[in-house]
């Protein structure tokens, strides 16, 4: 028998004024997403139509109003967990991946309420664990200082081990509501988890029953080599910003995320790598362009990113006009390595070859985050196609620059030419969102039953 093809993992997310910092200024987009149900609620359907395997949810523990121009979704922060209780509520296939900062969460209220959005979505939901990154934080929740990064790991490991015995805590059959002798849990299938660690002393068990979908998945994003570390050893999914390395570069990145897995008793396919990548699609590369240039005129920049792009271009362009052609006002035979990339890749995205030093500099700033990728349908698919079957990515987690139009724009462009082209699943396959993964669901570890136990973590 074939191997069955193997699928890109696609999920959206939104930010609530659109990924792009001008977005919200534009005509039809709004400028109250942050707490604007109908346009989370619109987003999530959307996706659901595109059959994405998931929505995603990001957080924060503070509001920034001093990043209103470069940031403005910063600015503004509904609670995430509740929003994808919501989204629960709407949907009816897609995953809802959903972030939890653990350096200022509790494990047992955590456990809970993810166990609980997963029967109110009939097991559609994903922990994205973070550890922050915004100092600020520390002072929401009474501490001085944001903890260093070895803390704020050895501290999230720990939280993980509590959330997945929690999710164990108790058998899948332990109510087993006797209407005859009025018996209504079998207390031998409900545990005590005795959990005593150094930060954490959990008695258990929980008060929700085992998630639908047994164990939780469990999602990471971070930069540090312990995030990386964490990942291999708990998540099933790692969201990545190795688009922004360039193609030789990400797959560098993706190889070493799955060269670490074994070392946890895990194989290359138990973890999905998927980066960020910022997608400007219409109808033709034309239209696509002219978006991209309107959005990035409203972009708001100051002296330091010019002094910034001076520096990676090699060539000072401090004093340069905005409007001023980069290859009259720098010598592009000057150009570092890194400046060539980087004057290619503005090219690219505006799709010409006369570009502004201010355009130059709105496409550094931009791409710092994410890869962005600018064109036609099939253009996008050629890129998604490339990074995908080439050992970059096992998907990827879409950001519209706009909403609503963005994310209507994906799904009603690319997604049709991703299933032309075999790429893309054209309907889901299994309701959870461990089975979007093609995650087996385990058995709690608690079980009696030995035969076929599986190991709690990654559940494979
Ligand atoms: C792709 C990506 C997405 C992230 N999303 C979030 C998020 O939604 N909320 C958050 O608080 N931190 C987010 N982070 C920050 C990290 O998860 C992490 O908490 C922070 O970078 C500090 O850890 P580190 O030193 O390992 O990077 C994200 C990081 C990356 C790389």
């Amino acid at each position: 028998m074939s191997e069955p093809a193997r699928r890109m993992h696609l999920g959206l997310t939104i930010w609530p004024t659109g990924f792009h910092p001008g977005a919200w200024r534009l005509p039809g987009s709004r400028n109250d997403g942050n707490s604007n149900p109908r346009l989370l609620q619109h987003a999530a359907r959307t996706a659901e139509r595109g059959r994405f395997d998931f929505f995603f949810i990001g957080d924060r523990l503070v509001g920034l109003t001093a990043s209103q121009f470069a940031a403005p979704n910063e600015v503004l922060r509904p609670e995430a967990l509740t929003l994808a209780a919501n989204i629960a509520g709407i949907t009816e296939h897609i995953g809802l991946i959903t972030t939890v900062n653990t350096t200022y969460s509790d494990p047992y209220n955590v456990a809970r309420a993810a166990a609980t959005i997963d029967h109110l979505s009939g097991g559609r939901v994903g922990l994205n664990i973070v550890t922050g990154k915004n100092v600020e934080a520390a002072r929401n929740f009474g501490r001085d200082q944001h903890w260093d990064n070895e803390h704020r790991y050895d501290w999230a490991t720990e939280y993980i081990q509590v959330l997945q015995l929690l999710w164990d805590s108790w058998e899948d059959d332990a109510r087993v509501a006797d209407t005859v002798t009025g018996q209504f849990v079998d207390p031998d299938r409900v545990h005590h988890i005795d959990f005593e660690g150094k930060f954490f002393s959990v008695r258990g068990p929980l008060n929700v029953e085992r998630p639908v979908q047994g164990q939780i998945p469990i999602i990471n994003a971070g930069a540090s080599e312990r995030s990386r570390e964490l990942g291999a050893q708990y998540s099933d999914l790692r969201f990545t910003n190795s688009s922004t390395l360039g193609l030789d570069g990400a797959r560098e990145y993706y190889a070493d995320l799955k060269n670490r897995l074994p070392h946890y008793g895990r194989s290359a396919s138990d973890q999905l790598v998927v980066p960020g990548m910022a997608v400007y699609v219409e109808e033709s590369q034309r239209a696509a362009h002219e978006a991209y240039t309107t959005l990035q005129r409203l972009l708001e920049t100051s002296p330091v990113h010019r002094a910034r792009l001076s520096e990676a271009l090699g060539v000072a362009v401090t004093d340069a006009a905005p409007d001023a052609p980069l290859a009259e006002v720098a010598d592009l035979a000057q150009l570092s390595d890194d400046g060539r990339r980087i004057a290619d890749s503005a090219r690219e995205l505006y799709g010409r070859e006369r570009v502004t030093v201010a355009e130059v500099n709105a496409s550094f700033i931009r791409g710092g985050m994410f890869k962005e990728v600018v064109g036609s349908p099939s253009r996008v698919a050629d890129v998604l196609e490339e990074w995908f079957s080439t050992g970059a990515a096992d998907g990827f987690m879409i950001f519209p620059p706009t909403v609503p139009h963005g994310v209507e724009a994906f799904v009603d462009l690319v997604v049709p030419e991703l299933q032309r082209r075999g790429l893309h699943h054209r309907e889901y396959a299994g309701t959870t969102l461990r089975e979007h993964f093609g995650l087996p669901r385990p058995l709690s570890r608690f079980a009696t039953t030995p035969v076929g136990a599986a190991a709690v973590g990654s559940g494979r």
